[in-house]
């Protein structure tokens, strides 16, 4: 399936989460199946930072329906390249069905050590409460990490004593492994959605793999900085931000600032538009918000829009 490098002309690269086999593989394969070339990396924020002219595309996921906000993504998202060199410019969503996975010959009762992402791990709560309760939980930067070191005995556990949850598809990479019980997630539906992100807000996407529009953006808005302020100015009001930006507010997430004074917020607002006007005039209306932002002396950010 997911040949990472077909021969054939020189094509884009693309930055995901590896192993080959993750989810996030898969769902990059989904949107742009053998148009870019797969270049994996070791963590989440590994992807935002590999982003470059030379590797001018990634993924990463963004939000489970069972587990909810992938936190590594939001914390990336706090980082002043992310609206200025990279961004946003659309998602796409993979349904997830976890396995258990172990060596051959390892039975449910054997297991003593569960390896996996914590997004992973948080998806498949109720199946391990109930049937490996007295497991240890260990993260990995990956699911398919996860089976690769059982695979490879790379762990520090006793390969036969543990197993990885992570998608079926690694055992077609590792004869080794098998799958001991598919279809472990909780939430009915279970379904990942992930951004696609470009070095550069305009960077042409590879010939029939341009995301569909949408209509909608991704603001981020700081604590504001600096001497001037007071303390309690500093902090984000959302509510006059909502009011000022006047954008319909798709979802929002928050995430410490990481700067003295503690317990500051930053926000992030996913917008869009419900008024049934063509893309030109949503982007004006963006434009126009983000305007207004500023003017009332709120720090934004535009990451994205698709
Ligand atoms: O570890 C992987 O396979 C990933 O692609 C990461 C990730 C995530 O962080 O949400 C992606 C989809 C699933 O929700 C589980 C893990």
């Amino acid at each position: 399936m997911m040949d990472p490098s077909p021969s054939g002309p020189i094509r884009p690269a693309l930055s995901f989460l590896g192993p080959v086999g993750t989810f996030s593989h898969q769902a990059a394969y989904e949107c742009f199946g053998p148009s870019v070339e797969y270049v994996p990396q070791h963590t989440i924020g590994d992807v935002f930072q590999s982003l470059s002219p030379h590797l001018p595309f990634g993924i990463v996921p963004q939000e489970n329906s069972t587990n909810g906000s992938v936190v590594e993504t939001y914390n990336s998202l706090r980082t002043s390249s992310i609206g200025h060199d990279n961004f946003i410019r659309g998602y796409t969503a993979l349904a997830v069905t976890h396995c258990l996975i172990v060596r051959h010959g390892v039975k449910l009762e054997d297991i003593e050590h569960v390896l996996s992402h914590v997004q992973a791990l948080g998806q498949c709560r109720s199946f391990l409460a109930q049937h490996l309760p007295r497991a240890s939980l260990v993260p990995t930067d990956s699911t398919a990490r996860a089976a690769e070191e059982i695979a490879t005995g790379a762990s520090a556990f006793d390969p036969y004593k543990c197993a990885a949850i992570c998608s079926s598809i690694v055992v077609t990479i590792y004869e080794n492994l098998q799958v001991l019980q598919e279809g472990i997630q909780d939430g009915e539906g279970n379904s990942t959605r992930f951004f696609i992100l470009s070095h550069g807000s305009d960077r042409a996407f590879p010939p029939d793999r341009i995301p569909p529009v949408q209509n909608q953006a991704l603001i981020r808005i700081e604590p504001l900085s600096g001497s001037a302020v007071t303390q309690k100015s500093k902090r984000v009001d959302i509510r006059r931000v909502i009011n000022t930006l006047d954008l319909d507010i798709l979802r929002i997430d928050r995430r410490p600032a990481l700067h003295v004074p503690t317990f500051q917020d930053v926000y992030f607002l996913e917008v869009g538009s419900e008024k049934k006007g063509g893309t030109v005039q949503w982007l004006e209306e963006l434009l126009q918000g983000i305007g207004k932002l500023g003017y009332a002396g709120i720090e934004a950010s535009l990451l994205g829009h698709w």
